[in-house]
């Protein structure tokens, strides 16, 4: 659920591309409204720590009133052992109970951080280009939703109130050790400047490790996925030996990364742990007091004190240094959400209108994937009456997809005008093209949920005779009902798994039940079998009557009746017609038909075993 400020973000900005400013920049900046709620959560840690040490000294009160000497602090100097016992309890009690409400407060800050920055990020990706979503591909995607936000999560709730108590360690104990003995605090800031110094010293070079380190490491994450994921090509075609080896001289380049490190920074590292220890500090600290005891006016009790507080300083600066290490990951992790957040969202209309039919038309239209700097498409005209069949037809990598992903709005054009119903379609509003315009993917998902209910995803409100008619017209219907669970069967990742051709005829019902006039269809279709073949083309033939078509044909057979066929090359119109009258142009078009009838004069092997003449080498 969005939240209210959000909400209005979106409002006051509608299609400005820029994400929400409830976030700011930086990782400060994504904690956006929870941000007073983390600040009181530090604070609170640092305060639940100087109560902590404050008892340490409240101690050293005990040790001293024990002796029979007074307590010169005005407002402590009536207190004997007990006093001082009874305050050292009550800070104690009050750093636990502070520390406690820190660590609640993080924690649900964290949780409503969660959840506002999904709903923001689901939000934002329901706006921005479809094809930006296509592009950047959905592991990476998810990646952000899930690992990231995961991650702030994490640093919100349990980092944010230790580094308030880790700031406030050295601080507070250095101010009560001067108040205690302004020498001895000087003693034991310099071991922790020694020990600062040695951290620097050991951090020098990492960022450049660190960097290398990451490299490495991702370099043996992409080999592992690359091995799994291309375990049938491997296993058919290799006998291990290439796809192991990569993963073999990622771990390789990955020890030495490590190597280089450990040698880099291990001795300042190891002299840095010792120095931030409590030991050197307590040796040093007794050292000096023990010679100021015996001749510089030290008492022991303020000794005793001080010792117990000059390990606070050491303490903290441990915790801090892994901090650093917590806030770069979380500073990676916000600044990968910021760059989903400010992905331009696609422009919302400016003088909507609805498309008045089911007509086509490209007009001059140009386009540009937005990393790329040469033209997809350049100067496209051509129309699609309402009704009728258009193919779009051309060699590998022509633009066929393309031209077919611009009507949807996957993308806005770059130059030109792209009308659906005579109306421009970044003036027509989302629902309104969504309920025009049906696409009917080559790649289909199934959702984690019923078939039923995968199909209805096209309208929600359908009954389920609507959603039973649908699966009939799609020639699903008979495959659904033999399930055990029928229409209730679970599809998707982690449901029944459906071949190819099945989950294509899911694909066609969906469609079905949108009705929208204007269907794009993507043929090459996950053909199977002859029998799924023949399933599909008659769920198709359904489908496509009375409506209008475009279809990114592959396979040129099934186009000869098509009203038009559109023929790209390299981006651009390079014939329109019908069949016949292409193929007496003697162009682009007859010379793919030829190449298309050779294709199916193909056979593997020719009767007496030899391959077939004309067969590609
Ligand atoms: N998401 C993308 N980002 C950048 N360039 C792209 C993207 N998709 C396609 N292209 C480029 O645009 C051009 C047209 O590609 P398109 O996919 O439209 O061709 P196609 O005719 O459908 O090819 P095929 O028949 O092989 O599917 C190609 O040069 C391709 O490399």
């Amino acid at each position: 659920m969005a939240t209210k400020d959000s909400d209005m973000a979106r409002r006051d900005a509608p299609g400005s591309g820029v994400s929400s400013p409830a976030f700011g920049r930086g990782l400060w900046g994504i904690l956006g409204p929870e941000r007073r709620a983390i600040g009181v959560a530090m604070g609170l840690g640092a305060v639940g720590m100087a109560c902590a040490l404050c008892a340490a000294a409240a101690l050293g009160g005990v040790v001293a009133t024990l002796g029979g000497r007074a307590v010169e602090v005005p407002w402590l100097a009536g207190l004997g052992p007990w006093g001082f016992g009874a305050l050292a309890g009550g800070l104690i009690a009050a750093s636990l109970g502070l520390r406690t409400a820190a660590f609640t407060l993080s924690h649900l800050a964290a949780f409503r951080l969660e959840q506002t920055l999904r709903s923001e990020l689901a939000a934002h990706l329901a706006r921005v280009p479809l094809g930006y979503a296509i592009t950047t591909g959905s592991g990476a995607l998810s990646k952000v939703m899930q690992d990231d936000v995961r991650g702030l999560h994490a640093f919100v709730a349990d980092s944010t109130p230790i580094v308030g108590r880790n700031v406030a360690a050295p601080l507070v104990s250095l101010i009560l050790l001067v108040a205690l003995d302004w020498r001895l605090a000087l003693v034991a800031l310099g071991v922790f400047a020694a020990g600062m110094t040695a951290m620097n010293l050991a951090m020098r070079d990492y960022a450049t490790l660190r960097t290398r380190y990451d490299t490495a490491r991702e370099a043996i994450q992409a080999a592992v996925i690359e091995f799994v994921q291309a375990m049938p090509v491997v296993r058919m075609f290799d006998d291990g030996t290439t796809s192991f080896r990569r993963y073999h001289d990622a771990l390789n380049r990955f020890r030495e990364v490590f190597r280089n490190w450990v040698l880099a920074t291990g001795t300042a590292g190891r002299i840095t742990q010792s120095l931030l220890s409590p030991t050197p500090t307590l040796l040093v600290v007794a050292a000096v007091g023990s010679l100021l005891l015996a001749h510089g006016g030290l008492d022991f009790p303020t000794l005793v004190t001080v010792l117990i507080l000059s390990t606070g300083v050491a303490d903290a600066l441990m915790p801090l240094m892994w901090m650093n290490e917590f806030l770069r990951k979380a500073r990676a992790g916000a600044l990968r959400i910021q760059q989903v957040l400010a992905v331009p969202a696609l422009p919302e209309p400016r003088s909507p209108a609805r498309p008045a039919d089911a007509s086509v038309s490209f007009e001059a239209v140009s386009f540009r994937y937005p990393e790329r700097t040469d033209n997809a498409l350049e100067a496209i005209n051509f129309t699609v009456a309402p009704g009728t069949v258009t193919a779009l037809v051309g060699p590998s990598g022509a633009g066929k997809s393309t031209v077919a992903r611009l009507i949807p709005r996957f993308w806005d054009v770059s130059a030109g005008t792209l009308r659906v119903g005579g109306v421009d379609v970044r003036d027509c509003p989302p629902e309104a093209l969504a309920s025009q315009v049906a696409f009917v993917f080559q790649d289909t998902f199934l959702f984690h949920d019923s078939l039923a209910n995968n199909i209805r995803l096209a309208r929600p409100e359908a009954t389920q005779a609507e959603v039973e008619a649908a699966a009939r017209a799609a020639r699903i219907h008979d495959f659904i009902t033999a399930l055990p669970d029928g229409y209730q069967t679970i599809a998707g990742d982690r449901g029944t798994r459906l071949s190819g051709g099945q989950r294509q005829r899911i694909t066609i019902a969906r469609a079905v039940l949108r009705d929208a006039p204007i269907l794009i269809l993507d043929e090459a279709t996950a053909f199977a079998d002859p029998e799924n073949e023949a399933l599909i083309v008659a769920a198709l033939a359904e489908l496509t009557r009375g409506r209008t078509v475009i279809v990114i044909a592959h396979r040129l057979a099934t186009i000869r009746d098509a009203d038009q066929i559109i023929v790209l090359d390299q981006g651009r119109l390079a014939e329109r017609g019908r069949h016949p009258d292409l193929l007496a142009a003697d162009g682009l078009y007859a010379r793919l038909w030829r190449l298309h009838e050779q294709a199916q004069g193909w056979a593997l092997r020719t009767p007496d075993g030899g391959v077939p003449p004309g067969a590609p080498p």
